[in-house]
């Protein structure tokens, strides 16, 4: 059950996932049937994705795409390329979709997707091929209103704007078949940076309820790719100080404050922050346990767990990735008898998912929303959102992570018994 990364002990995310879903069907008083149907999935498509390397030579990946459940509406969900992808992890990662978009209240189910490749180790070419190949073995299970992929860790634009390409030759142009795509093929404006600012947007919310601004807190992000660098940039601009913060490349700390500017730009000269002059370089290892007021884990599943949950000393952490907090870092009450608040990935990260809504109703609409409204729709959702949720914790009086997972799981429990798919 335990997986050793570099420096993770956790639980393999599926268990995890699981754990929390069966709390809240407790919680919920759900009957056994009922919750058998919720946490079994649609559909599960594994493929092997063979393509000729630069050189000439053939390499096989596995690909995935998990349809975890469609009772609200087609499935939604990014698709990740990562050396660490496991049919398990997809699973988790597809599970955790459907409550998120219960969560966030989009007409969507859940879904994800994933090749096992290191993606930095692939040419643009090779990474097009696979893409490529990806799609023409899903085509026939993912549609504008069955399932719509979107991009995660290691997928971009440029993914989607493929996957949309050999999707169409199949069944004729389909914007609307992916989301997060280049605004210059449908992509909606706002997409790139939504899940960074859902994530500023539900820091505010948490912060205000104990009379705090983002401008009086100090920040510490581990990932600084698309979510990461979003998130540091939007608390940056708000007054917050980012005093440390992590990618693969390495780790780096100010206590004043990083210039998250400057590292943004040089992280896209770099390929990465390690070589910033503007701070401190520090083991990447003790950034999860840096001194702030928030955390904000933006990177893999499973880092704060059993190991390094009681040198956390950060007040608040917000989940930025998908699972980051393990069950045994959470329950065996480590982190809440220390006072650390978590606001649970179903909320937090749910910005991206809703600006890819919004992305996919514009497309069907055939008509472009200004920036300035995606941004604010963007902020309606996420305070409701989080109202939602408190109201949640209130009823049944439970934590935040509970109070979101009753909140989606009670939604798309109500659309199944409603479509008579309970038996
Ligand atoms: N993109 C989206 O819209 C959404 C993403 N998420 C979740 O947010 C998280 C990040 O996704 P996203 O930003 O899109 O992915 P990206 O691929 O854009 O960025 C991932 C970042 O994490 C870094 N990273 C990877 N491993 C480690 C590690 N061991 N320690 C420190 N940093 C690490 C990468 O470093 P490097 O670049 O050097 O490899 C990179 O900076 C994931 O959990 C994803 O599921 C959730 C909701 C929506
Ligand atoms: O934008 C989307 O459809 C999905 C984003 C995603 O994969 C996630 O929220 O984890």
């Amino acid at each position: 059950m335990l997986c050793r990364g570099t420096s993770r002990v956790n639980m393999n995310a599926l268990v995890a996932t699981s754990r929390n879903f069966k709390q809240a069907a407790k919680i919920l008083g759900l009957d056994s049937k009922l919750e058998r149907s919720l946490l079994i999935p649609f559909r599960e498509i594994k493929v092997e994705c063979t393509i000729p390397k630069d050189d000439g030579t053939l390499a096989s990946f596995v690909g995935f795409r998990v349809q975890h459940d469609n009772a609200r509406g087609p499935m939604k969900g990014g698709i990740r390329y990562h050396p660490e992808v496991d049919p398990d992890e997809v699973n988790a990662l597809a599970q955790l979709m459907t409550w998120k978009t219960a969560v966030a209240n989009i007409p969507y189910g859940g879904a994800k997707g994933g090749i096992g490749c290191a993606p930095g180790e692939l040419s643009v070419s090779e990474l097009e091929r696979l893409t490529r190949v990806f799609t023409q073995k899903i085509h026939d299970l993912i549609g504008i209103h069955t399932d719509v992929p979107a991009p995660d860790m290691g997928t971009n634009p440029q993914t989607m704007a493929w996957i949309l390409d050999e999707y169409s030759k199949f069944h004729g142009y389909s914007p609307a078949v992916v989301t997060g795509k280049p605004v210059d093929l449908g992509g909606s404006l706002g997409r790139d940076a939504a899940t960074g600012r859902g994530v500023l947007f539900a820091t505010e919310a948490l912060l205000a309820e104990h009379g705090k601004n983002i401008s009086d807190q100090r920040f510490v992000i581990q990932g600084f790719g698309n979510v990461g660098s979003w998130a540091a940039q939007l608390i940056s601009e708000g007054g917050g100080k980012v005093v440390a913060v992590s990618d693969v490349s390495g780790a780096v700390k100010n206590r004043s404050g990083l210039d998250i500017e400057r590292l943004v730009k040089h992280s896209i000269e770099n390929r990465g922050i390690k070589g910033f002059s503007g701070g401190d370089s520090i083991d990447s290892n003790s950034l999860l346990t840096e001194e702030c007021d928030v955390l904000i884990p933006a990177a893999l599943g499973g880092v704060i767990n059993r190991e390094n949950a009681n040198d956390i000393r950060a007040k608040y952490i917000i989940e930025a990735a998908n699972h980051p907090t393990d069950p045994e870092a959470d329950e065996v009450n480590i982190l809440s008898k220390k006072g650390v608040l978590i606001l649970p990935d179903i909320l937090a990260n749910s910005g991206g998912v809703t600006v890819s809504y919004f992305e996919w109703v514009q497309n069907i609409q055939g008509f472009m929303w200004d920036e300035e409204k995606v941004n604010s729709e963007l902020k309606k959702y996420m305070v409701k959102g989080f109202k939602d949720v408190k109201k949640m914790c209130k009823t049944h009086n439970s934590d935040l992570r509970m109070g979101a997972f009753t909140l989606g799981v009670n939604r798309v429990a109500r659309a199944t018994v409603l479509r008579g798919w309970e038996a």
